[in-house]
C-alpha cells in the first residue's frame, strides 16, 4: 500500500489548495488522539482521505481504509503532490515518481454498489448471474444476447477484476459487474423487472448453511423481482444442496419447477468442467415465477439535519453501539476540522454486511462520506437510529 514517512506535518495552515488534478481540502484532527488526523483530498475529482499517524517519532501518511480509492495511482499522486508542495524529503517512501503515469479510468462495466440505482438500467431484458467466478457463463451470455443487459454479482474481488478486464477487451457494453453480496442486492431491485437469474455451482456451505445464497428470504426476493414467466436457474453438483434447494423452492405457491439431471449447459463454467471431470452428477432446477408481485417502493433516504456542529455531537458521544430491530449503529471516532466542521467515523447496518463510513460535516451540512450506504432497508433503519441521537444532541 502506498505510503510515505515524514518528520513533521504542518500543512493545515495552507489549506485548501489545488495543484493540477490534486486538491487538498482540509485537515481533520482526531478529537481524542490529537496527533492523529485525516487529510481530505480529491484526485481527478475522486474524494478520499489520507491518514496522518505518528510512527516512531515520525509521521506516516497513507490512504485511510474506508475511503481508499482504486487504482493505487490516485493515492500515489496525492502523496507525491504533498511532497512536491511541501518540499519535504521523506525518510521512507514506496511511491515511485508517478507524475507522468496517466490516471487509469475505472472500467465502465464496474458499477459501484453505493451508487447503484435500478432506474439507470437500460430499457432491455435484464438477466442476473450470482457468483460468476471465472465469468465464462456471464461473458458467453453477454456475447450471445446483445439485446439483453446482464448484471454479474461476485464477492471475490480478484475474479471480478479479471472478468471486468475481459469485458473491456471484448468491447461488451451490455454487462455490469458488481462487488456485492447477491442476497442483499435483490433488495435494490423493483418488482417484476428481471427475466432470468442464474446461480451456477454456488458454494454448498454444508457446515455454515446461513452463508448459502439460496434461502427462503432469497427465494421470496428472487420471485418478487422476476417477471411472471421469468426464471431462476440453479445448477449444482452437490446432492445435499440440491435437496436443500428443492425444499426451499417448493415452499412458495405460484411457481413452476423443472428438474433435469446431467443436462448439457449452454457453456461449461469452470466449476462445471471440474465436476464433470470427477464424473459427478449435475442437477439443474428451474423455478419459474407465475404471478405478478406487489410493487415495492424503495423509500430509502439518507438525509441529515442541518446546523449541528461536530463539538455538540462529540459532547454526547455514545458509550456503546445501538442494536435495534436486527440492525446496529456504532459511532467510533470524531475528527474536527474546526469548531463546527468535522468527520465522524461509524459502522452501521446489518451484522452480516456492516458498512463502514464517515459522516462529513461541512458548512452546516452533513452527508455520508465518501458515499451514502447501500440503499437497503437495514441501512435505512440504522440511519434512523443515528438521526434520533443527533436530534437529542441538538436539544
Ligand atoms: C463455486 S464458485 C462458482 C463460480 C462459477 N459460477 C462457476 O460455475 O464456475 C461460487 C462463486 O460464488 C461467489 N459467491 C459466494 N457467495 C456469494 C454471494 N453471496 N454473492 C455473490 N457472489 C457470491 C464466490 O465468490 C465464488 O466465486
Amino acid at each position: 500500500m502506498p505510503h510515505i514517512r515524514v518528520e513533521s506535518f504542518n500543512f493545515h495552515e495552507k489549506l485548501p489548495l489545488q495543484s493540477g488534478e490534486v486538491s487538498f481540502l482540509w485537515y481533520a484532527r482526531n478529537m481524542e488522539h490529537l496527533n492523529d488526523g485525516l487529510l481530505g483530498v480529491a484526485v481527478d475529482n475522486i474524494p478520499f482521505l489520507l491518514q496522518v499517524k505518528p510512527k516512531n517519532k515520525e509521521l506516516l501518511l497513507k490512504a485511510e481504509k474506508i475511503s481508499r480509492p482504486s487504482p493505487n495511482t490516485l493515492i500515489k499522486r496525492a502523496l507525491q503532490e504533498y511532497l512536491n508542495i511541501t518540499g519535504q524529503k521523506p525518510s521512507y517512501s514506496n511511491i515511485a515518481n508517478v507524475d507522468n503515469v496517466p490516471l487509469k479510468k475505472p472500467l465502465p462495466s464496474l458499477k459501484e454498489i453505493a451508487t447503484f440505482n435500478a432506474d439507470d438500467l437500460p430499457d432491455k431484458e435484464v438477466w442476473i448471474e450470482i457468483g460468476f467466478g471465472s465469468g465464462r457463463h456471464l461473458l458467453y451470455q453477454a456475447k450471445e444476447n446483445q439485446n439483453v443487459h446482464l448484471i454479474g454479482l461476485e464477492i471475490h474481488r480478484p475474479s471480478l477484476e479479471q472478468v471486468m478486464r475481459r469485458i473491456d477487451l471484448e468491447g461488451l457494453d451490455n454487462v455490469w459487474v458488481i462487488d456485492y453480496d447477491a442476497r442483499l442486492f435483490m433488495e435494490l431491485l423493483p418488482s417484476n423487472r428481471i427475466e432470468r437469474i442464474f446461480v451456477h455451482f454456488p458454494v454448498p456451505w454444508d457446515k455454515k448453511p446461513h452463508r448459502r445464497v439460496i434461502s427462503d428470504t432469497f427465494m421470496n426476493e428472487a420471485m418478487r423481482v422476476l417477471k411472471p414467466g421469468g426464471r431462476l436457474e440453479l445448477r449444482t453438483d452437490s446432492d445435499n444442496y440440491f435437496h436443500y434447494s428443492m425444499e426451499v423452492f417448493t415452499r412458495p405457491k405460484h411457481v413452476k419447477l423443472t428438474l433435469e439431471k446431467n443436462s448439457e449447459a449452454a457453456v461449461k463454467s469452470k466449476y462445471e468442467e471440474r465436476w464433470l471431470r470427477y464424473e459427478k452428477d449435475i442437477y439443474e432446477i428451474r423455478v419459474e415465477s407465475l404471478e405478478e408481485s406487489e410493487p415495492k417502493s424503495i423509500d430509502v433516504c439518507f438525509d441529515f439535519p442541518q446546523n449541528i456542529g461536530i463539538s455538540s455531537l462529540f459532547k454526547q458521544k455514545p458509550k456503546s453501539a445501538w442494536i435495534e430491530n436486527g440492525c446496529f449503529a456504532h459511532i467510533e471516532r470524531f475528527y474536527a476540522i474546526n469548531e463546527n466542521d468535522g468527520l465522524i467515523r461509524l459502522s452501521l447496518g446489518s451484522f452480516d454486511r456492516p458498512e463502514h463510513k464517515f459522516i462529513l460535516i461541512e458548512n452546516g451540512k452533513m452527508k455520508y462520506y465518501p458515499h451514502n450506504p447501500v440503499r437497503t432497508e437495514t441501512n435505512h433503519k440504522a440511519h434512523q437510529i443515528i438521526l434520533k441521537w443527533m436530534q437529542a444532541c441538538k436539544m
